[in-house]
């Protein structure tokens, strides 16, 4: 079963995601992490990729795409939860050809809706752990008061993301508004697209896209 989580920045994408991967076995592909990946590995492309990603921009369709067939051809689980992508109309399309060539479908596109106000809220409190990138602080959890990483078990600093300040968050969303947010009506009319409401707490959230996939 391939699903896509698709929503504004700061929807929740990646905490479902992580819960979809310990539950099910599926495979998460978030371009966001991919893109991170390059930026800090010091290759031509990282270095490409880091000026737009800080500033909120998008990266271009080839860079993104060319990325997710490379994980698509040697990933291997119980399907793939695309987070992050596709982000514009030319990546939905890539992505529909290249599960067609690998002989397979999308399941179900998953929408989660939150209001402007609460995703800068979440996003400008939002801070990750320096060693393992685990989120916290942006609705999910706070920083644990023994200042040791919940996931890797770690005293590491508590780090901001480069693209996550005031600035770069509106040319976020004014990149998500006109760029991604016209994938809603196009899976819509395809008939694959599901709402949840991603503004309840994460837990609602989970039991909401459980009950889709079934
Ligand atoms: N599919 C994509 N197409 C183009 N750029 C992307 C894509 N996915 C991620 N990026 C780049 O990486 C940045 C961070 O993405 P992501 O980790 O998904 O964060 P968020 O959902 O919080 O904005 C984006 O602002 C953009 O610059």
């Amino acid at each position: 079963m391939n699903i896509i989580l698709l929503g504004p920045p700061g929807a929740g994408k990646g905490t479902q995601a992580r819960h979809l991967v310990e539950t099910r076995g599926m495979v998460q592909l978030s371009t966001g992490d991919m893109l991170r990946e390059a930026k800090t590995s010091g290759t031509e492309m990282g270095q490409k990729v880091a000026a737009i990603m800080d500033a909120g921009k998008l990266v271009t369709d080839e860079i993104v795409i060319g990325l997710i067939e490379e994980k698509l051809t040697t990933e291997k689980g119980a399907g793939f939860i695309f987070d992050g992508f596709p982000r514009t109309l030319a990546q939905a399309d890539a992505l529909s050809a290249l599960l067609t060539k690998l002989g397979q479908s999308l399941h179900t596109v998953i929408e989660m809706r939150v209001d402007d106000d609460a995703l800068v809220g979440r996003i400008t409190a939002r801070s990750t752990c320096g060693g393992c990138g685990e989120v916290y602080n942006d609705n999910t959890k706070p920083i644990p008061a023994d200042g040791k990483c919940t996931n890797c078990g770690k005293e590491n600093e508590f780090v901001r993301r480069a693209d996550d300040n005031e600035d770069s968050l509106r040319t976020r969303l004014m990149e998500y508004y006109k760029k991604t947010s016209p994938l809603i009506g196009y899976y819509y009319a395809k008939g694959d697209l599901r709402p949840v409401n991603g503004l309840a707490d994460i837990k609602e959230v989970t039991a909401s896209i459980e009950a889709v996939l079934g």
